[in-house]
């Protein structure tokens, strides 16, 4: 594929840096590991459960770190509950708990009310290469206590390492694993409690997307965002548009027609060459400045009359958009909506900060704040 782009966002300087992923924003991880009887930290939270070698940490590390999927196979196992703080460097404002996958709920130090109550959404991991009856036991177990004490978490179920499946096998192993979740559920007379399944593998995007269906449910201006898309796209003659958080390479908010992973995936790729460029080219000599700032844009025309157009939004998101080549002929109108739609976006999280003012000191989790409280944006960030 022959790519022809401009990154007008790269300085003048040519001195290379390997300071990526440090100067890019990505937090340093918490070196401490700590367990469970540490005291809490306010962040609303993940948590990343499942039994051992499912792939727990290997996600968090992929989608979170950059690992690359190849190095996960050199992953230690986890001891401790590993708790990742992605605040400062993501619009994903949370913490991501990784889970030993022996948890013992009767262990009494595993204070489990206190970690489920300030939990936003409970990821389970089955490892579909493997005989699944085990983590299915444990799924129930796992869901159903924490459903006890928390009926608002949003449980998700990752099918995952489904890259080693055929197809069919792949539809046939969620179809089934669904069936029985969902029979164990009814038996324990728990049908109100709602299991999301996904397929994930860390080789592809699926993990990806699964990632960003998660925590696109604990935006609360989710629909305002759609929607805003939704006008921003039908103004400007543009196919789809995703709006990234460029860290993680999770769509918070896409506009209302249907995903299809192809683009997803594109547009994925247009971050990775964006940034690595940047961070090659356009960095300082000194090594300082962010490879990702407000002037970040770049315009990449593919060889079957496709743009892909990329704008900043805010310190964290970034709108990446799918369109033909003619309806790039109006430039100056797609950079003009582009402003009006930046400055909504901008008023949007603005009145969530306010609106969260007379909330900040109460507890996560409380059912009034939640809203407020899971979503990563209302900050100082903008
Ligand atoms: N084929 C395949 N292998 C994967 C995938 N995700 C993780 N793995 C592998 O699974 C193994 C276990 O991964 P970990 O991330 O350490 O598993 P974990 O659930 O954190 O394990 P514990 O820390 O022991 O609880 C590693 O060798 C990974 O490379 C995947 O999507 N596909």
């Amino acid at each position: 594929m022959s790519i022809q782009y401009e990154v007008e966002q790269l300085a003048d300087s040519y001195g290379v840096s390997d300071s990526f992923p440090k100067d890019f924003g990505y937090g340093e991880e918490e070196p401490d590991i700590e367990d469970s009887s540490s005291p809490s930290d306010s962040k609303p939270r993940i948590l990343l459960m499942g039994l051992r070698r499912s792939g727990k940490s290997s996600i968090q590390k992929v989608v979170f770190h950059k690992m690359s999927p190849n190095e996960t196979l050199f992953l230690e196992s986890t001891n401790k509950i590993y708790k990742d703080d992605i605040s400062s460097s993501s619009f994903v404002n949370f913490q991501i708990w990784d889970f030993p996958g022996q948890v013992d709920f009767l262990d009494p130090t595993f204070d489990y009310e206190m970690i489920f109550r300030g939990t936003g959404a409970l990821i389970f991991v089955i490892d579909a290469q493997d005989d699944y009856m085990e983590a299915l036991g444990r799924l129930h177990l796992t869901v159903s206590r924490a459903y006890r004490v928390n009926p608002e978490i949003n449980f998700e179920v990752f099918i995952h390492k489904v890259d080693g499946l055929s197809d069919d096998h792949k539809i046939e192993t969620q179809r089934d694993i669904h069936q029985r979740a969902n029979d164990d559920l009814a038996d324990a007379s728990l049908e109100k409690l709602h299991l999301s399944f996904y397929l994930t593998s860390i080789y592809d995007h699926s993990i990806f997307e699964a990632f960003s269906k998660v925590v696109q449910k604990l935006i609360p201006q989710l629909p305002t965002l759609e929607n805003l898309l939704n006008i921003f796209i039908s103004n400007s003659g543009i196919e789809k548009a995703f709006l990234f958080d460029v860290v993680s390479k999770i769509y918070i908010a896409t506009d209302s027609s249907p995903v299809d992973m192809q683009s997803y995936e594109l547009c994925c790729d247009m971050i990775d060459v964006v940034i690595d460029v940047s961070c090659i080219y356009g960095l300082r000599e000194d090594g300082s400045g962010s490879a990702y700032d407000k002037e970040s844009m770049a315009i990449i025309k593919l060889n079957n009359t496709t743009v892909l157009y990329l704008k900043e939004v805010t310190k964290f998101l970034a709108l990446v958009c799918i369109l033909r080549e003619e309806s790039f002929e109006r430039k100056g109108l797609i950079d003009y909506n582009f402003h009006c739609f930046r400055k909504a976006i901008h008023e949007v999280f603005e009145v969530g900060v306010s609106a969260q003012r007379p909330l900040g000191s109460q507890a996560v989790g409380s059912p009034c704040n939640k809203a407020v409280a899971l979503n990563g944006t209302p900050r100082n960030t903008l």
